[in-house]
């Protein structure tokens, strides 16, 4: 019998923008309207467009060598300080792997790998699965980095010291002499930063100073008295001057980073991505992009990363001879810790607002959102217009730091879905039985906020208190699994302080190893 397994691998962009904080900002001198009835009917009719087309209707640090790269109103080079980072390089052993298999609590249950037989339909391992090679190569992980005791920096921000993920495993994984990790490559965790151009605003206030230089893959925070030097996987510096040397498209952020989460989806691996920073840092832009908006029939320059994603999917499906390939998709937000179908219609018949969904946590699959709306997307067209209508219904509003200030943590989920392609003659599966499925989750993460600075009252304030006390829970929650690490036991995670942890527990937070892969 083939080996299955179950495995995870997650990216995180960091949005910064390289001015002084302190700075007060002034409110922004119009506020953005309401949403206009003229808009909800066009949303109407795109979505009416799309139900024609639908076919099921159901869910941002070892340097490398990079030249310094000043920021148009950088400050002169400061020394950079003289804290380094080692990484250690971990493979597991392979009697760690057979404890980690013999650990009921942490390893994936046979259930958990979502078996879903029907008479007729095959069986369905979910989010997991890689076939056998046929060249006798034995299985490696996606994994990039592994982040061990040993890779520690005291500049590292605190949650993502000694977090480990590691993929959870099924019974069978068990009896394998490969190692789990590539070589040389120790963590299925990778971190990037990306610091966005200073805006006209910014550039016109003479009390604003750039603070942030890059220097590879090392970023030095210059404020005051000190400066602080954070090492991460990717460090990218986009210029109000794209033709500047080492500017971060949005190609480049995607290529560098994102793109071999698209392969490593294909392979059967779950994926997450999120994007967290202050607000006004550049998150939604590096997510979603500017003109995603426009029919086009391949990603425009300034499309973010769920459009290219997503087409790259695309592509690399329509070359794909072997299986049969399905894509369906799923919006929603967070917003004020209750959820919202941002691609379902949301207001009930008699004009008042649909009520939140509910999220309920299922003994095998974990925690999931009730009634959620799941689109299947045959191209980039069609999702190009449910991108369109989601993005329309997002809660945004203007604040002191952004004009159009993303109000809710929003995610953007994916199930691809591979199947053996039926044989012309037989009308029978050809090969293996079985199909993939892969969850990638694309999150967006509304923008911690100093209340001082958005200048926020009434609903924004409202909003904002919410937005920061669910980051804050997220960090809690990476905290107690960063400690848990160190202790080699297994803490209290308070996944269930905030729907966004709660949600993201199974995807994301569940790949966390409490133990040392190796000493
Ligand atoms: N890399 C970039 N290049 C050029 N402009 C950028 C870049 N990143 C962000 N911007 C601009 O900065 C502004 C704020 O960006 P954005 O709305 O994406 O921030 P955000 O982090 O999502 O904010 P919030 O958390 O409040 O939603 C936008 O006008 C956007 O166009």
């Amino acid at each position: 019998m083939s080996q299955q397994r179950n495995y995870g691998s997650c990216n995180a962009i960091f949005s910064t923008y390289p001015i002084n904080f302190n700075k007060e900002n002034n409110p922004p001198s119009k506020m953005l309207p309401d949403k206009s009835k003229q808009d909800l009917d066009k949303i109407a009719m795109d979505k009416s467009k799309l139900n024609k087309k639908k076919s099921t209707s159901v869910e941002t640090v070892t340097p490398k060598k990079t030249d310094l790269a000043s920021q148009g109103r950088m400050n002169s080079s400061p020394a950079f300080n003289s804290t380094s980072k080692s990484k250690s390089t971990t493979t597991l052993r392979q009697d760690k792997l057979k404890k980690a298999a013999s650990d009921d609590k942490l390893k994936t249950s046979k259930s958990r790998g979502y078996h879903m037989t029907t008479e007729k339909s095959p069986v369905t391992h979910f989010c997991s699965a890689k076939p056998p090679r046929t060249d006798g190569t034995p299985f490696r992980t996606p994994s990039k980095k592994f982040f061990s005791d040993h890779s520690l920096h005291q500049s590292t921000p605190d949650c993502f010291g000694v977090v480990q993920f590691e993929t959870p495993r099924g019974k069978s994984d068990v009896a394998t002499d490969e190692p789990t990790l590539y070589e040389g490559e120790t963590s299925n965790l990778t971190v990037g930063i990306r610091v966005r151009p200073m805006n006209s605003k910014e550039l016109s206030d003479p009390k604003v100073m750039s603070i942030v230089k890059v220097q590879g893959t090392n970023i030095t925070v210059d404020c005051d008295a000190s400066q602080h030097t954070f090492s991460y996987d990717h460090c990218f510096v986009s210029y109000a001057n794209t033709a500047r040397a080492n500017h971060a498209s949005q190609a480049t952020v995607f290529n560098s980073m994102v793109s071999p989460l698209v392969q490593n989806a294909f392979e059967g691996y779950n994926v997450c991505l999120f994007a967290y920073g202050q607000t006004g840092s550049g998150k939604s832009f590096s997510m979603m992009g500017e003109s995603t908006l426009s029919n086009n029939l391949a990603p425009s320059e300034d499309a973010g990363i769920i459009p290219r994603f997503c087409y790259d999917l695309f592509s690399l499906a329509a070359r794909n001879s072997h299986y049969t390939i399905s894509v369906e998709i799923s919006y929603f937000e967070i917003y004020n810790e209750k959820i919202h179908d941002l691609l379902a219609n949301n207001s009930s018949g008699n004009g008042s607002k649909r009520a939140p969904l509910k999220v309920r946590e299922h003994p095998v699959f974990g925690p999931y959102v009730v009634d959620l709306s799941q689109h299947s997307v045959q191209s980039y067209e069609d999702l190009q217009m449910w991108l369109k209508v989601g993005n329309s219904q997002r809660a945004t509003a203007a604040t002191g730091m952004n004009e159009k200030s993303s109000r809710s943590h929003s995610i953007f989920s994916i199930i691809l879905t591979q199947g053996p392609k039926k044989s012309e003659s037989s009308n029978v599966s050809s090969s293996a039985e079985s199909s993939r499925r892969s969850k990638i989750n694309l999150v967006d993460l509304a923008g911690s906020e100093r209340l001082s600075q958005t200048c926020a009252s009434g609903d924004r304030l409202r909003e904002g208190v919410s937005i920061n006390k669910s980051l804050l829970i997220l960090g809690k929650v990476i905290a107690s699994l960063a400690e848990s690490t160190s202790n080699r036991k297994r803490g209290f995670v308070p996944y269930r302080e905030s729907v966004l942890t709660w949600l993201l527990k199974t995807v994301y937070l569940l790949n966390y190893h409490p133990r040392q892969p190796s000493d």
